[in-house]
């Protein structure tokens, strides 16, 4: 067997999904596209961009329009003139724990807005959707929303999210069909605290997480990287309003701190496959995330120990593409 062709042999059998496509060069190079689907959206520089690094950012994607609703609607929101069932209002550790008395300005996250269409509209616009069609196929589901507001720092560093792979908080599974979308609602850039990347991580596997030792506190659930080596080459990612960043469940990223006096805004959603499926997580890293999350469910719905990690997905989970097959 020639080197290539060993090498193809060797990659095929540590995929859990065909290869997506395969094109051979005369030269008798092979490569095998691991992360992407062929849809006729990306340029073959931009697959084989997020191939090797596991992100590509696309300039100008949401318009200003849009994000300005979704701006107004994040204001209704904090001004309490909109109740949403399952949407979780987070506020920064260092103002949670302080005697600061809160207001709209007090809110950090919006996390689990499915039940508000003016804010889920932005997991289904279409120029997402075609994008995130390239990594999850055709029944793509939206699993996990935010709308992040970083506050200005308040002088304890809280307002960095420490570096982790999204992976570390799904019970489901391949990887590779899992994708998050990560919209600029106005610039971002290292003074309010952009998204940092280290490129190629997605090619890992999942590290084990937990909090990170940080003075100053860290907020609920921000669980880091274990060993983080702040020696690795890192991407910090600058961004103008309605630019996008797409990434892998795996690529370890993070992001400074809010060093403005302005609150850095920014709208996400992570989607999957339809088709992927859930995982039980006993006895592995995730237990920890698993223990975490159940204890916040069963408070905030008021349940016992019925409900499980994966039901948490299972009903926050919305279809916004093709057929609910197995999520
Ligand atoms: C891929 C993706 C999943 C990655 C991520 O999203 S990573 C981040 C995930 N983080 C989360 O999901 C956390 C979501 N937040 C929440 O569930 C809530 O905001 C809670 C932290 C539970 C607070 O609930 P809330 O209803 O606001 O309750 P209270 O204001 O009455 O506070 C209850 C106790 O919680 C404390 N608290 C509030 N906010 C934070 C915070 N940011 N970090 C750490 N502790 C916090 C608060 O001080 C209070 O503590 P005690 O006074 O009881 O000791
Ligand atoms: N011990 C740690 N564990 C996990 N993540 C960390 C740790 N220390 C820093 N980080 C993360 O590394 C990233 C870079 O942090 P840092 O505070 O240096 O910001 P920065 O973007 O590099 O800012 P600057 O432009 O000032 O260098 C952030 O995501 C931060 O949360
Ligand atoms: O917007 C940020 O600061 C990063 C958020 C993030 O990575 C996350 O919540 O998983
Ligand atoms: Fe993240
Ligand atoms: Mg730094």
């Amino acid at each position: 067997m020639s080197r290539a062709a060993e090498r193809l042999r060797l990659l095929i059998n540590h995929l859990d999904r065909p290869p997506a496509a395969i094109v051979s060069f005369p030269v008798g190079f092979v490569y095998v596209y691991l992360y992407t689907d062929d849809t006729d959206l990306l340029t073959p520089d931009q697959r084989l961009f997020y191939e090797k690094n596991g992100f590509i950012l696309i300039k100008n994607l949401v318009s200003d329009e849009d994000i300005d609703r979704f701006r107004k609607e994040f204001e209704r929101v904090c001004r309490r003139e909109v109740k949403i069932p399952g949407m979780v209002v987070m506020r920064d550790v260092a103002i949670a724990k302080s005697e600061f008395v809160p207001d709209q300005k007090a809110v950090s996250k919006l996390q689990d807005f499915q039940e508000d269409p003016e804010l889920f509209r932005y997991c289904s616009l279409p120029e997402i959707l075609k994008y995130v069609e390239c990594f999850t196929g055709p029944n793509i589901m939206a699993m996990h929303t935010m709308l992040i507001n970083k506050p200005p720092d308040a002088g304890k560093k809280t307002s960095r999210h420490p570096m982790h792979q999204d992976l570390h908080y799904f019970p489901f599974r391949p990887a590779d069909r899992i994708v998050c979308s990560w919209t600029a609602m106005e610039r971002v850039d290292r003074k309010n605290g952009c998204l940092v990347v280290l490129p190629e991580t997605h090619t890992s596997t999942l590290r084990e997480h937990d909090y990170p030792q940080w003075e100053g506190g860290v907020n609920k659930m921000y669980h880091g990287v274990r060993d983080y080596d702040p020696a690795l080459p890192r991407v910090h990612l600058e961004m103008e309003k309605g630019d996008t960043v797409f990434f892998h469940p795996l690529l370890i990223h993070g992001s400074g701190m809010n060093q403005t006096k302005g609150f850095r805004k920014a709208i996400s959603c992570h989607y999957a496959s339809a088709d992927c499926y859930y995982i039980d997580v006993k006895g592995t890293m995730q237990e920890n995330i698993e223990k975490e999350v159940k204890e916040i469910a069963s408070r905030k719905y008021n349940l016992d120990d019925e409900i499980t990690f994966k039901d948490t997905w299972a009903f926050k989970g919305r279809l916004v593409q093709g057929e609910r097959t197995s999520l």
